[in-house]
């Protein structure tokens, strides 16, 4: 169940002073952190974006639009479509123009292009019922067919970081990604550098789907996912993996024309190596008040061991100025695991874009807390104290960003990280950043092999 638009956080009121410069391509409603408001006893909104409205009409005219927003990114209002000629095997269907319009947007996963090419026979299906399982390997080479005329994809090396000899527990393999929401990257993100051709979303989506299939991961935390009905949930789905999508509540994909529905949080495991328990979609609060930021936990046990694992996914709130938002909704993230992981008996994983550099209240609440987390990707730095330089790189018509904001935290008495993929370099990277033809989001993928510390009963 998804919790209604944001009035809560409508900018209103004057909150902190941001520390940064604003970013000079940001609208004024977003430069100046305005938030926490409550209502003026009149019954308007205020001056919500300059206007007074009635409560009700502002709330009933948002609500509509939100969830018929919503139920038609899930395709619930879609009429079912006449069977498409080509049958293929794993639904990656490519639509016409990127985003596509309402019709051909809603249709893109179920129709066959009449003119695809043989290189994507594999990768359609005509049935979004069609749950035949897909092969891993032949999925990946459609994908590199797909993507032929591209640069080929960076070779990245895991960091054995192991201090001990050979667990006897299997490995889980987590991969924590911002993949970049395609409306947000075509609409909103401003990339000076990256023509629009690189992300197409046609081929886009083949980058994104090879980086997944190149390392597997057991477990697959996602921010900015704006395809997940048409895209990520039925082909994972037949990969074996298990799905969960919680959309930001008011999406600023839903701003973009064309846009494919709201972006949110995405939670996937393979579901032959673990058992879901307990699922919590969160909306992220501050002082009480509800935020449009989300995180999604779930408890799963591992079917190997029989032990239990914590996984949470998170995007907190982005830009300068918002610093004391992210760390009241970081507290709120931390409140919640501390329930669901039953005051931390149970080992935790917590993933996300924390959009905050290791400098941020919020990082330090997170690495201070009685949750008992540390960060997997300090393990890459020669003194294991020390974040990479970056996880995200990219020139915005703004300027050049290179920051530190996506983390692994983990419960570090319960699990250990085997070892950790290493993050690409400047060189490969380029001198116009990301996103590009050879890499799909602004953010780095991070990926981490834990295994379950031996003793279960040592202190989380
Ligand atoms: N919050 C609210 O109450 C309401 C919000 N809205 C709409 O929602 C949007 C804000 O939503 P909110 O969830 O607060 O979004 P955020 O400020 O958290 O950012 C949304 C996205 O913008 C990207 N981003 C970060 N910095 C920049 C930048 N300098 N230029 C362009 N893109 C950037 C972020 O990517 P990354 O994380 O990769 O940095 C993120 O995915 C607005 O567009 C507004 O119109 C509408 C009504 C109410
Ligand atoms: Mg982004």
């Amino acid at each position: 169940m998804v919790a209604l638009p944001v009035l809560e956080v409508a900018p209103l009121t004057q909150e902190p002073t941001p520390k940064g410069p604003p970013e000079t391509n940001e609208r004024p409603e977003e430069r100046s952190p305005r938030w926490f408001s409550t209502r003026p006893p009149d019954g308007s909104t205020g001056s919500l974006f300059g206007w007074r409205l009635p409560v009700t009409s502002v709330l009933s005219s948002f609500c509509a639009l939100y969830w018929s927003r919503f139920l038609w990114a899930r395709g619930w209002s879609a009429p079912r479509l006449p069977s498409p000629v080509g049958v293929g095997q794993s639904g990656l269907v490519f639509s016409a123009c990127p985003m596509g319009n309402g019709t051909s947007r809603l249709y893109s996963a179920l129709t066959k292009t009449l003119n695809s090419s043989a290189a994507s026979q594999y990768l359609e299906s005509p049935d979004p019922e069609h749950l035949e399982p897909i092969d891993p390997k032949e999925l990946l080479e459609e994908c590199r067919a797909v993507l032929h005329t591209r640069p080929p994809r960076f070779q990245r090396d895991f960091v054995d970081l192991r201090t001990d000899g050979p667990s006897s527990h299997p490995l889980i393999r987590v991969m924590q990604w911002n993949i970049l929401a395609q409306a947000l990257g075509e609409g909103k993100d401003n990339f000076a550098q990256c023509p629009l051709e690189a992300l197409k979303w046609e081929e886009r989506k083949c980058l994104i789907l090879e980086e997944i299939l190149a390392y597997q991961p057991d477990i697959l935390c996602l921010q900015e996912v704006d395809h997940y009905f048409d895209t990520f949930q039925p082909l994972l789905s037949r990969l074996g993996y298990q799905g969960t999508f919680f959309p930001k509540p008011w999406s600023p994909c839903l701003d973009v024309e064309h846009n494919n529905g709201p972006d949110g949080c995405a939670l996937f495991f393979l579901q032959n190596r673990f058992k879901l328990l307990h699922s919590a979609n969160i909306r992220l609060t501050a002082m009480r008040l509800k935020t449009n930021q989300v995180a999604i936990a779930q408890t799963l046990e591992c079917t190997e061991s029989g032990r239990q694992l914590c996984i949470a996914v998170t995007h907190l709130k982005a830009r300068t100025g918002w610093e004391q938002l992210r760390s009241a909704q970081g507290c709120d993230l931390l409140r919640n695991l501390q329930n669901i992981t039953q005051g931390a008996k149970i080992p935790l994983i917590v993933c996300g874009d924390f959009n905050a550099e290791p400098t941020e209240e919020v990082y330090k609440h997170f690495a201070s807390s009685s949750l008992n987390l540390s960060s997997a990707y300090k393990l890459l730095s020669a003194d294991g104290q020390s974040e990479p330089p970056y996880t995200t790189w990219k020139i915005r018509t703004s300027g050049e960003c290179r920051h530190t904001l996506d983390y692994i935290w983990y419960s570090k008495h319960a699990l250990s990280v085997r070892s950790a993929l290493d993050l690409l370099t400047e060189e490969q990277i380029g001198p116009n950043r990301l996103p590009s033809f050879h890499y799909p989001s602004d953010h780095l993928s991070l990926v981490c092999d834990f295994s379950f510390n031996e003793d279960p009963d040592a202190l989380l």
